[in-house]
C-alpha cells in the first residue's frame, strides 16, 4: 500500500493501492517496448521535452511544494527550494546534452577510433521520499537526454509527487512508454531486476535497499547507481566570526529537518574553539529551531516523514545518552504528528553507536579535536564516504584538509548543496556512482569503441 500521512498531525490523507504482479508485467512491457522509438529521436529532440519538462516544473512549483509538505512535512520554502533545483537540473541536461553525448575522436595506435554515446535500456530507478522530486530529477533528466527509457518506483509516502511527476513528463511531451510510474512494493523488485528486459537500476536510499538491490542486481548482472547514506563531517579548524559560523553550520544540518544523505552530521571542532563553537550552537539550536507547521512559511522546524522516522532518531539519541553522551538540548519527541526537538549531543566516542551510524533527523553531534590531524582522523573514522565540509580563514589550509579526506564530495567554507553541473557521489557505504554534471549522464551510456 501507498500511504500519504500528514507528519504535522498524523491524519491520513490517501491510500494507493500497490500495482498487482501483471501491472507490473506491463510496465515493464512498456518501457522496453518505448526504447527503440525514444532512441530513434535526435539528441536535439529528446533534449526539447526534457527543456519543456524545466518549464512545466517552475509553473507548477507551488503545487509541487504543497504536495511535498503533505507527504513527508518538507517547509514549504524548502519544498519550493527543491523545485528550484530540479527545474535547474532538467535545464542543464536539456542545454548540455547534446555536447555531452557528441562522439569523441581518439588517436590510437596504428590508427583512429571513436567513442560513440548510445542508451543502453530500459533502466529501473527506485527513489526515496527526503526529496521526492530532486532525486527523481536527478536519475530522469540525463537518462531522457541520453535515449534511456525508466520505470520508476517511488517511496510509499510519496504517491502524489509520484504521479505529479509523471503527469509533468507527459504534459512536456514524454511519450507513455518512455516514461512510467508504478506502485510496485519492495517485494516485486526482485522480479523487475530479474526480468531482461530491465537493464539497469538508480537507487537512493538506506544502506540496507543498497545492499539488497546491488544483491540482486549483480545475481542478474544489471549495472547499478546507488546513492545511500552518509555522516559528512564538517570541520572548523578556525573562524573569525563564531556567530556566522554556528549560523552557517546549524542550518546546513537542520536543512530538510535532518534528512538529507549528505547533511553535515559531525561537526568536528578545533579545541582552542570547541568550548565557544558548542554553546553558541546549543543556544542557537535551542532558541531557533522552535516546531510547528510546515505549511507556514516562518516555521523553523517542521516534522520528520513520519512517526516511524521521528520514533528512531528518538531512540537513537535516547541510545547514545544511555551509553555515555551528553544531551546538552533537544532529544524529546513532541506529539501529536512527527516532530522531534532540535538536538545537540556532545562525548560521543569510539563504542557507542551514535559515533558510527547515521542519525538521519535535526540532531548535532561534535566532536573536540586536538589538532588538525586529529580532525581528520576523525573525520575518516566513519564506514561512510559521502560529502564533508572544512571551515576556516586559510585557503591553503583548507584545500589542504579537504585533500585528506576520504569523500566524494569536499565543500570549502559550505556545506553540501547539490547543483545541476556538479557530480554527487559518494565512496565506501555511502554508495557507488555518481550523479549529476557530466558524469550524471554516463553511468547508462554505452561508451561503443569503433575502430575505423
Ligand atoms: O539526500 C540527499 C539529497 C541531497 C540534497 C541536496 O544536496 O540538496
Amino acid at each position: 500500500m501507498y500511504v500519504v500521512t500528514n507528519p504535522a498531525n498524523g491524519e491520513l490523507v490517501e491510500e494507493v493501492a500497490n500495482s498487482t504482479n501483471e501491472e507490473v508485467q506491463e510496465a515493464i512491457g512498456r518501457v522496453h517496448s518505448g526504447f527503440p522509438g525514444w532512441r530513434s529521436r535526435t539528441v536535439a529532440e529528446r533534449a526539447a521535452i526534457v527543456a519543456r519538462a524545466a518549464d512545466l516544473f517552475e509553473e507548477r512549483v507551488d503545487e509541487f511544494a504543497n504536495i511535498m509538505t503533505l507527504e513527508m512535512g518538507k517547509r514549504i520554502n524548502e519544498g519550493r527550494g527543491e523545485i528550484g533545483i530540479v527545474v535547474d537540473i532538467f535545464r542543464y541536461y536539456a542545454e548540455h546534452g547534446p555536447a555531452l553525448l557528441a562522439d569523441e575522436p581518439l588517436d590510437i595506435k596504428g590508427g583512429r577510433a571513436v567513442i560513440t554515446k548510445s542508451p543502453i535500456g530500459a533502466l529501473l530507478g527506485i527513489m526515496p521520499w527526503n526529496f521526492p522530486c530532486y532525486q527523481v530529477a536527478r536519475f530522469v533528466a540525463p537518462n531522457l537526454v541520453l535515449g534511456n527509457t525508466i520505470l520508476l518506483k517511488h517511496a510509499s509516502i510519496c504517491p502524489r509527487s509520484a504521479r505529479a511527476i509523471e503527469e509533468v513528463l507527459r504534459d512536456a511531451g514524454v511519450p507513455d512508454d518512455v516514461y512510467v510510474n508504478t506502485f510496485a512494493s519492495s517485494r516485486q523488485i526482485p522480479a523487475i531486476l530479474a526480468d531482461p528486459r530491465i537493464q539497469g537500476v538508480s537507487l537512493t536510499g538506506s544502506e540496507q535497499a543498497g545492499m539488497s538491490v546491488a544483491a540482486e542486481a549483480g545475481r542478474h548482472l544489471k549495472k547499478t547507481v546507488l546513492e545511500l547514506g552518509g555522516s559528512d563531517p564538517l570541520i572548523v579548524l578556525d573562524t573569525d566570526d563564531m556567530d556566522e559560523t554556528v549560523n552557517a553550520t546549524a542550518t546546513a544540518r537542520m536543512r530538510n529537518c535532518g534528512q538529507s544523505c549528505n547533511a553535515p552530521k559531525r561537526m568536528i571542532v578545533l579545541a582552542d574553539i570547541y568550548d565557544e563553537y558548542v554553546d553558541q550552537l546549543t543556544k542557537r539550536v535551542a532558541e531557533y529551531y522552535v516546531p510547528g507547521d510546515p505549511a507556514d512559511p516562518e516555521t523553523k522546524l517542521p516534522p520528520l516523514a513520519s512517526v516511524a522516522a521521528a520514533d528512531e532518531v528518538a531512540a537513537q539519541v535516547a541510545k547514545a545518552v544511555e551509553q555515555g553522551a551528553t544531551l546538552r538540548t533537544g532529544g524529546h519527541r513532541i506529539e501529536p504528528g512527527a516532530f522531534l526537538e532540535a538536538t545537540v549531543l556532545t562525548d560521543v566516542a569510539p563504542g557507542m553507536d551514535a559515533y558510527y551510524e547515521e542519525i538521519f533527523g535535526p540532531v548535532v553531534i561534535v566532536f573536540r579535536a586536538e589538532t588538525e590531524d586529529d580532525a581528520v582522523r576523525l573525520a575518516n573514522d566513519t564506514p561512510f564516504g559521502l560529502g564533508a565540509s572544512v571551515w576556516g580563514t586559510d585557503p591553503d589550509r583548507l584545500r589542504r584538509v579537504a585533500e585528506r579526506i576520504d569523500a566524494g564530495m569536499v565543500y570549502l567554507n559550505r556545506a553540501g548543496g547539490s547543483q545541476a553541473d556538479l557530480p554527487f557521489g559518494g565512496i565506501k557505504r555511502s554508495g557507488i556512482g555518481r550523479e549529476l554534471g557530466p558524469a550524471g549522464i554516463e553511468e547508462f551510456m554505452n561508451k561503443k569503441s569503433i575502430r575505423l
